[in-house]
C-alpha cells in the first residue's frame, strides 16, 4: 500500500520524530510512504541516511503535485491538511485517518477508531478516524520495530559507548540528559551529584551545567534517532521528554524519568497522573514522587534519585515485557487498513 503521512513541525522535534518513526515501522512492513512536511531541516540529523521507500515532500500548500492520493492518508497531530490535499481526496476518498498524541487518559479509549464527519472546506462529507496511541489493550498502541528485541539482544553496549567516544569509569552511573530546560536541572544534578555519575547531555540540554560532586558531564550533539535509541539502551538512567523518545525510553527497559510537555492549560498534569496511574498506581511509590517533582507537580525535595538502582531496573523490564506482548502501532494500523470496510474509508456520507 501507498501511505500519504502529513506532518507540521509545531515546535521541538516530536512531530517530525515520531512521524519518522511512523514511516519506517510502516517501510519495515513492507509499504511505500511519502512524507509531507512544512520543515524537514532536522532530517539531516534524525536521518541523515534516506531510505529508498520514504520520499520526502514539501507540504503541498497551493497545489496537489502527485498524480495519486495513497491508500491512507494519515495526518498526525490534527495537523489540518491543505485544501488543495482536501479537495483531491474529495474526488478519490483514501482511508483518512488522524494520528494523535500518545496519552494514557481514558478519554483516549473511548475515542480511539471513532471515524469524525469533516464539517466544512473541500472535503465536507467525508469523514476521518482517530487513532489514539496507548499503552494498553483497546488504544492504538505504540510504535515498535519488529526487529527491536534482537537487535538489542545483539547491541555491544561497551563497543557503541567507546564509538561515541564515552568512558564510563568503572561504578560510574551512566544517566543521559534530553529534557526541556525549566526542569529543576540544578536540583537533578545536585542529587546525581551522591554517586559516581556520568551525565550525558544531550544536544542544548545540559547547557550551562556544571560538574560536581561525583559527577562528571559530556555533552553530545543530536544524534540520528537509530543511534539515540542505541545510547537510551546503554545508559542506566534515562531522562526524556515529549512522546517519541519517551516511548523510546520504555522500550529501553532501564529506569526513566520523563519530562512532560508543559501546555498552557495545565492539561500535562492530568496526562501525567494518568500514567502514573497505570504504572505506579500508588500514590507513595517513590518512583512516582521524583516523576512528579522532577515535572514541578511535586515538592522538588521528592527528587531523588535511588543509589540503587535494582528494584527499579526489574520494574522497567517487566514494563516493557508487559507493553511488548500488545501490538504494536503499525501492526494494528495495517490490520486496521486492510479491513476497513468502505464505510470506514473516507468515502462521502
Ligand atoms: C536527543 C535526541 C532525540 N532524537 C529524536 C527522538 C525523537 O524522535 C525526537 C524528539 O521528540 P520527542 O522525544 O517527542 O520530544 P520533543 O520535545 O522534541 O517533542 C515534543 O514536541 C511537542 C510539540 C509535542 O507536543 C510533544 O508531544 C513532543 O512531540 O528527536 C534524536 O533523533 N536524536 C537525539 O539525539
Amino acid at each position: 500500500m501507498l501511505w500519504d503521512l502529513f506532518c507540521r513541525v509545531i515546535d521541538n522535534h516530536g512531530d517530525l520524530g515520531v512521524t519518522l518513526r511512523l514511516a519506517r515501522n510502516l517501510v519495515e512492513r513492507g509499504q511505500q510512504v511519502r512524507l509531507w512536511v512544512d520543515d524537514a531541516r532536522a532530517l539531516a540529523w534524525m536521518a541523515p541516511v534516506p531510505s529508498k521507500c520514504i520520499t520526502i515532500h514539501a507540504w503541498p500548500e497551493s497545489e496537489w503535485p502527485v498524480a495519486a492520493v495513497g491508500d491512507v492518508v494519515i495526518e498526525t497531530f490534527g495537523c489540518a491538511l491543505p485544501e488543495p490535499v482536501q479537495a483531491r481526496l474529495a474526488r478519490t476518498p483514501p482511508l483518512w485517518l488522524n494520528l494523535e498524541y500518545l496519552s494514557a487518559e481514558p478519554y483516549t479509549l473511548r475515542s480511539h477508531r471513532l471515524p469524525s464527519p469533516v464539517m466544512s472546506g473541500p472535503a465536507r462529507g467525508l469523514s476521518k478516524t482517530f487513532w489514539y496511541p496507548g499503552f494498553v489493550p483497546g488504544s492504538g498502541g505504540l510504535l515498535r520495530e519488529k526487529e527491536l528485541a534482537q537487535a538489542q539482544a545483539e547491541h555491544d553496549r561497551a563497543a557503541f559507548l567507546t564509538e561515541l567516544g564515552l568512558q564510563p569509569r568503572s561504578g560510574e552511573r551512566l544517566v543521559s540528559l534530553f529534557c526541556y530546560l525549566h526542569a529543576p536541572r540544578q536540583a537533578l544534578l545536585d542529587r546525581l551529584s551522591a554517586e559516581p555519575t556520568l551525565l550525558i547531555g544531550m544536544g542544548t540540554c545540559a547547557e550551562g551545567l556544571e560538574a560536581r560532586g561525583q559527577l562528571r558531564i559530556r555533552h553530545l550533539p543530536w544524534l540520528d534517532q537509530a543511534t539515540y535509541d542505541r545510547l537510551l539502551w546503554s545508559c542506566d538512567v534515562n531522562v526524556v521528554r515529549g512522546e517519541d523518545s519517551f516511548v523510546r525510553a520504555q522500550w529501553a527497559g532501564k529506569p526513566m524519568l520523563w519530562h512532560i510537555y508543559r501546555q498552557d492549560d495545565d492539561a500535562h498534569a492530568a496526562k501525567l497522573q494518568a500514567y502514573l496511574d497505570i504504572r505506579w498506581p500508588d500514590r507513595t511509590s517513590p518512583v512516582r514522587l521524583l516523576w512528579q517533582a522532577w515535572n514541578d507537580l511535586g515538592p522538588v525535595a521528592e527528587l531523588d534519585i535511588p543509589s540503587d538502582l535494582q528494584a527499579w531496573n526489574e520494574e522497567a523490564r517487566s514494563w516493557r515485557t508487559e507493553l511488548s506482548r500488545q501490538t504494536d502501532l503499525c501492526d494494528q494500523l495495517l490490520a486496521f487498513a486492510e479491513t476497513a470496510s468502505p464505510g470506514s474509508r473516507a468515502a462521502p456520507g
